[in-house]
């Protein structure tokens, strides 16, 4: 499908939409095909406990680690058999639209990628509507929490032969901002070497208008604030490391509007001189696609296998 990006003076294509055409288009599970929209969330649940279940019995690990003060602060890390400081590290960054989702359901990815040398943190953030909406909004609190849990990752293992940022939806979202990270008053600038982008929002503004901001209570200034396509357009600074890579991936069956976000986003860090990438996964739904990653010979976890094996 071919998309139009936002001319100059264009209008985002979302604001046509009717509001229930919008709330459908921004509610992943009605668009999977396999089972049924409940179903599928149960399925998506079970499949992260799963996991993690056999994750936390089978991999050397450091579960509930705090990154910082707060009580939801906490990260696991498991390491890959060879236990070096060295390895390079991924950090998962669970979807759930800020408001759900655990650490402790989201270690999909940990067999695959530990049996190939790479340790892996699974990274826990405040939710909404728990996060104390003092500030701005609740989503300022998240971007500060993931970018506070990378800074911890690089202190803890500053040999790391790299760190590498994954995200899921909303995870995703929180991970991109990292592309805009300011990394000055944190002491440290991680190794980032790579994201990667699964089935991410990039641009929150048409969520403002969706059932799922109840919880955020986002503004449409919040929104604009935490939106990494906004901000990336913007920007007038280049990548640090031209070296680093992002992958963006979206599932053949996500919504059209998250397809459309995606490819968007792609294209504006095309443009900003980003070294990236982006792959339609096939016949993977929104929540599929995260199933992937427990495979070790899925082609997301070998795309993501090959970025991060390939530079050392
Ligand atoms: N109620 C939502 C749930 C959802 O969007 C979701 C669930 C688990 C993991 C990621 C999700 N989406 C974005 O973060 C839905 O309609 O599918």
């Amino acid at each position: 499908m071919e998309v139009r990006g936002r001319g100059p003076r264009g209008e985002a294509p979302w604001k046509k939409l009717s509001k229930e055409e919008l709330e459908n288009q921004y509610s992943p599970s009605r668009w999977v095909i396999r089972r049924g929209a409940e179903e599928t969330l149960r399925t998506y649940s079970r499949i992260g406990e799963e996991a993690t279940k056999n994750a936390r019995a089978t991999r050397r690990s450091l579960l509930h680690v705090p990154y910082g003060d707060g009580e939801g602060e906490k990260l696991d890390i498991y390491f890959p058999e060879e236990v070096s400081e060295a390895s390079p590290f991924c950090l998962f960054f669970h979807g759930g639209y800020w408001q759900s989702g655990s650490k402790d359901t989201s270690a999909f990815m940990v067999n695959p990628l530990t049996t190939r040398g790479v340790a892996v943190v699974i990274v826990a953030y405040d939710l909404a509507p728990k996060a104390p909406a003092l500030r701005a909004g609740t989503l300022d609190q998240m971007v500060d929490q993931v970018t506070r849990s990378i800074a911890f990752v690089q202190k803890q293992y500053p040999c790391n032969e790299g760190i590498y940022l994954c995200g899921h939806s909303a995870g995703a979202h929180l991970a991109a901002m990292m592309l805009l990270a300011n990394w000055t008053t944190h002491g440290v600038t991680p190794n980032l070497k790579g994201f990667f982008l699964v089935s991410g929002i990039y641009d929150l503004e048409p969520i403002v208008y969706t059932t799922q901001n109840a919880p955020l209570l986002m503004t449409l200034e919040g929104a604009q604030q935490n939106s990494p396509q906004l901000l990336l357009e913007a920007a007038l600074t280049r990548p640090s490391d031209p070296a680093c890579h992002v992958l963006v991936t979206v599932g053949q069956h996500d919504s059209p509007e998250f397809q459309r976000q995606s490819r968007e986003f792609y294209q504006t860090l095309c443009r900003g001189g980003w070294n990236a990438s982006f792959e339609e996964i096939r016949d993977a739904d929104h929540f599929e696609i995260i199933w992937n990653l427990t495979q070790q010979d899925s082609v997301l976890t070998q795309m993501i296998l090959r970025t991060i094996l390939r530079e050392h």
